[in-house]
This record gives structure tokens, sequence and C-alpha cells, in this order.
């Protein structure tokens, strides 16, 4: 293949010729890098092609030797940027072969360069600054890491089991500092070499290493009725602080959820269709307007980082000191399981308007085990409407499906979540394994412990109907075909798997302490089932 080299020029757009790009490319010592493209200064684009068109082999100004910016990036196909013209109307159509095809250039995604992801750039990027970066979680580029999880499931499986009331009408969200509120500080974990990544990108891109920290870090999901209008990140004073936003999709657009296409009000392209593994970074301003489309069902998975260059907003330093406080983050604990422990009650309650009486509505959490298929029972089999539900949710529960009721205790409500959470992502890994018959402890629900199945539910879910349309059953990829042996192997590798990753934590404290800063370590937390 022809090496290749864009020109861009702050302001203008420059398409020399090949052989000028190559030569441009050559004087500004490029040559090495086969495509690649260029941010240039109008100066030095004019001394760059004066210098080309003439073949003069006058040394040209030191100012022109040295880009702005130089991204090297796989161009398989002549011409992105015609093709960037019609993607708008065609959008749609592409995005919903790009599970195989590039949106951009619809060659084999794969076949892209895996050293250097396809960096796709707006032609107006100095006006409206954006990057899109598909495939960014790709095994390929994950090689870096030893950690094994980097996993969308794995965030996915966070996220369903600790999520609360997001900040809009219909969004639920699961932040690193509800994950330390509620002792499940370990699973931040997973989060940090993705995060370490994204910043990485966020600053190449920019041009600001060592002047960002990430003020933010959320898994966000979007359910039925979720949308948002035209807005920019920091569009509101205590927002004031955000100067860069990355958006990592976890899950893809026509296959989990329909709706929620992204658009910007200017610049291209307008529409973004989410993909699982995409990234959108653009900076928090007005330079980058955008809205979400309204999600008609499904439920829209993202990891959601902003950038601020205030120190003062620096989301390690809080949860670093939050982390050396916590009671049990010590080397005494670090390897004894670990159960997580609720947030208050009305952040668990949808819609958040009717969480001040629960008349209607329902808790999210027990929302999730019944459209999987689960309901709970609690100790005390004489419960009725004196006993606060809220109370019954903090005391150990057992986990029932259909006439079968499984004998093994869990704490709470968190407790038997996260385990069912972990099986629906752990499952089809775990058909495979054997287990053994004798340990399994399930018993026919008995007359008394039916009354106090409904009961709960009654209380819980008041709202089945409204439940069942915010997290739908079957459409978000929850195919694991429940089976109680499997299941019982799944509450002893979530106990591994927690404990795994508290040790982790134990040992990493220390180190994050000494350089305030939360990093990765390599060895740290990968978590394999065959242990
Ligand atoms: O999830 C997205 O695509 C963007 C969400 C967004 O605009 C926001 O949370 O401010
Ligand atoms: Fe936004």
């Amino acid at each position: 293949m022809l090496p290749t080299t864009i020109v861009i020029g702050i302001s203008m757009v420059v398409t020399p010729p090949l052989g000028a790009s190559t030569a441009i490319a050559s004087r500004t010592h490029l040559h090495h890098k086969p495509h690649c493209i260029l941010i240039l200064t109008l100066r030095q684009v004019t001394d760059l092609l004066t210098a080309t068109q003439t073949h003069t082999t006058m040394p040209l100004p030191p100012s022109s030797q040295t880009p702005l910016h130089t991204r090297s990036y796989s161009l398989p196909q002549a011409d992105h940027r015609s093709s960037l013209t019609h993607l708008a109307n065609s959008e749609i159509k592409h995005a919903m072969s790009r599970s195989s095809y590039c949106k951009l250039c619809s060659i084999p995604r794969r076949e892209h360069s895996l050293q250097t992801l396809p960096v796709h750039l707006s032609m107006t990027e100095s006006e409206h600054p954006r990057l899109i970066l598909h495939d960014f979680l790709s095994p390929d580029l994950c090689k870096g890491f030893t950690y094994k999880s980097l996993d969308l499931q794995e965030l996915e499986f966070i996220h369903k089991s600790c999520s609360t009331i997001g900040y809009r009408e219909n969004v639920f969200s699961t932040t690193l500092s509800h994950l330390v509120a509620t002792n499940s500080p370990h699973m931040i974990l997973p989060f940090i070499p993705i995060r370490e990544k994204l910043k990485e990108k966020v600053e190449e891109f920019f041009g600001c290493e060592y002047e960002i920290c990430i003020e933010f870090t959320g898994l966000i999901s979007w359910c039925k009725g979720a949308s948002i209008g035209w807005h920019s990140d920091d569009n509101r004073p205590y927002l004031k602080q955000r100067d860069y936003a990355a958006v990592c999709y976890l899950n893809s657009y026509g296959v989990d959820f329909n709706g929620g296409l992204f658009h910007f009000q200017d610049g291209n392209p307008t529409t973004f269709i989410p993909m699982a593994g995409d990234v959108l970074i653009y900076t928090a301003d007005t330079r980058n307007v955008h809205s979400v489309e309204e999600i008609t069902d499904g439920e829209r998975l993202t990891l959601t980082l902003w950038f601020t260059r205030d120190k003062s907003h620096d989301e390690d330093s809080k949860l670093i000191s939050s982390l050396s406080k916590h009671p049990l983050i010590s080397y005494e604990t670090a390897s004894k399981p670990q159960i997580p422990f609720p947030a208050s009650q009305n952040m668990y309650w949808f819609p958040p308007e009717q969480s001040s009486t629960y008349e209607t509505g329902f808790d999210i959490r027990y929302a999730r085990l019944h459209v999987l298929g689960y309901q709970i029972c609690c100790k005390d089999t004489r419960v009725n409407s004196s006993f606060d539900f809220s109370d019954i949710l903090l005391e150990p529960l057992h986990l029932v499906r259909g006439n079968d009721l499984f004998e093994k205790e869990f704490s709470n409500i968190l407790h038997l979540l996260q385990v069912v959470q972990f099986y629906h992502w752990k499952g089809p890994e775990l058909k495979k394994l054997e287990f053994k018959m004798e340990s399994l402890n399930v018993g026919p629900v008995s007359m008394l412990q039916c009354e106090n199945i409904r009961f709960l539910k009654v209380e819980i879910l008041k709202s089945e109907d409204l439940a069942e349309s915010i997290f739908q059953r079957g459409i978000c990829g929850e195919n694991v075909e429940h089976d109680w042996v499997s299941f019982c192997g799944a509450v002893d590798l979530w106990e591994a798997y927690t404990k795994k990753l508290w040790h982790s934590l134990v040992l990493s404290l220390p180190n994050w302490i000494a350089n305030q800063s939360i990093f990765y370590e390599s060895d740290d937390g990968s978590f394999d089932l065959v242990m």
C-alpha cells in the first residue's frame, strides 16, 4: 500500500497530491510512518507546500518541522474524507454492519492496524475537537495489560449488581465513590486499566499530558424513556471544572437497545451510533453541544469519564482519601470474604419521586432479580405489613426460583444480587465446569415461605409492569439458562473473585497513597475460573 499523509492546517484543509504528501512526510521526519495525519499551523502548511511545489532542497524553517500534533493511523482506503460527507445519510445503515465493518472506510474492522487504532478526525477539528475510536477495547489493544478481565461484561456485571438511581429520569449509575461506600471498594479495580487507557487517549489527542486529572468515572445506563437534549457537559455552575469527556460504549445499538443515538449539533460527524467497544472523546464546552435520543427499549450502558485541569476536583485524591479511612481495608482482612453493604433505601427506589412514600414503583435490586426470574424469601416467616421492607432487605435472605428455595443464606439483598449477576456474567463458562451434585442445597418452598415470598414481592415490587418495561427481560443479553448446580458453583466462585480483588486492593492501596494516584499494577486482580 502506498504511503499517505493528510495535512490539516488549522482553519483550513489542504489536500496535497500524494507526491507532495510524501515529500511533506519526509521533510517532517515522518517518512518512517506510512500513514499519518499532521496537524499544522497555517504558516507551517504554507511553508511546506511552497517548499514541496518548488521542489526546493532548501532547509525548511525550524518552526515548520514540528507538527502541532502527529497521529499515526491506518488508512486502508484512499479517502475517508469523502466518506465523511456522505456519512449523515447512510450512518444508520452502515452502523448496523459496524460490528464487522468500519463505518468510514468499509473495510473489515479487525484488519485495521492494531498497534495504532483507527482514528477518525473531524474536518472541523479545531472548531469541534472530537475523536472517535472504534474497538477501543479490542483484545489486541489490551495486550499491554496482563489484567485478563478487560472485559465489557465485567463492568456490566458490576453495574447490574451495584447501581443506584441516576441523575436523570430513567438513568442508573454506579460511581467509584459509591462502590467504596457500600463495602465494595475492590470493585473499582476492573475500572483501572480502561480508565488509564482513556486518560492516555485524551491527553494524546488534546496534547495535555500531565495537565489533567480524572474528575468523574461512572457506569451509566439509560433505560426506556431516558434521553437528554442539546447541552454541553460543563453547562452547570457545578460542572464548570469539566474540560473533556470520554464515553466508552459497553453495549450496542440495535442489539442491546434501540433509540439512544448520539448527535452533535455542529460539525462532523453529526450522528454517532453507539456500538460496544467504541469511544467518543470531546471537549466539555460549547464547541461540542450534543444530545442523546430517547431510548425506546433495552438498556444502553456506558463507562463515562470527565477530565479536568483543576486539581481540586481530582477523583483519585478523593477516592484515596476515603479508601485510606476504610475500616476494613487492611492486611488482616486481605484474605477474608467481604460482603457488600447497601446504601440507604431511597437510592434504590424507582421512580425517585416515590421514595418518600414507596406507594408505587419498585426497588431496582429486586426488579433486576425479578426480570431474571428470581424472588426472595426472608428468614422471619411471620412477616406482615408492620415490618419495614427496607430493614428486611438489610437482613439475611434466601434466593427463590419457582418452587425451589436455595438454602444458603445471603447476608442482604446486595450480596444476593451480586452473586446472581455474577452467575449471569460467568454462567456460560460455569456450565462447562463440573460441579459435584452433593453440594446442592435446594429445597421446596413451604406454605409459610410462599406467603413470605408473595408478601415481599407485593411490598418491594409495587409496579411490576413498570419494572419489566425498565429492565426488560431478555433484551439485555440475559440468556443464561438457570440451573442450580452451576449456580452453586457461582456462589463459591463469586467468593473467590471477591477475595482476589480485595487482596489486590489491600496490596495496591499503599502505593496509591504514596503516589496520590490510582494506577494499574500488573498481575493485579486477574481472575480466572480455573483457580
Ligand atoms: O451516553 C452518551 O452517549 C452521552 C451522555 C451525555 O451526553 C451526558 O451524560 O452528558
Ligand atoms: Fe453530555
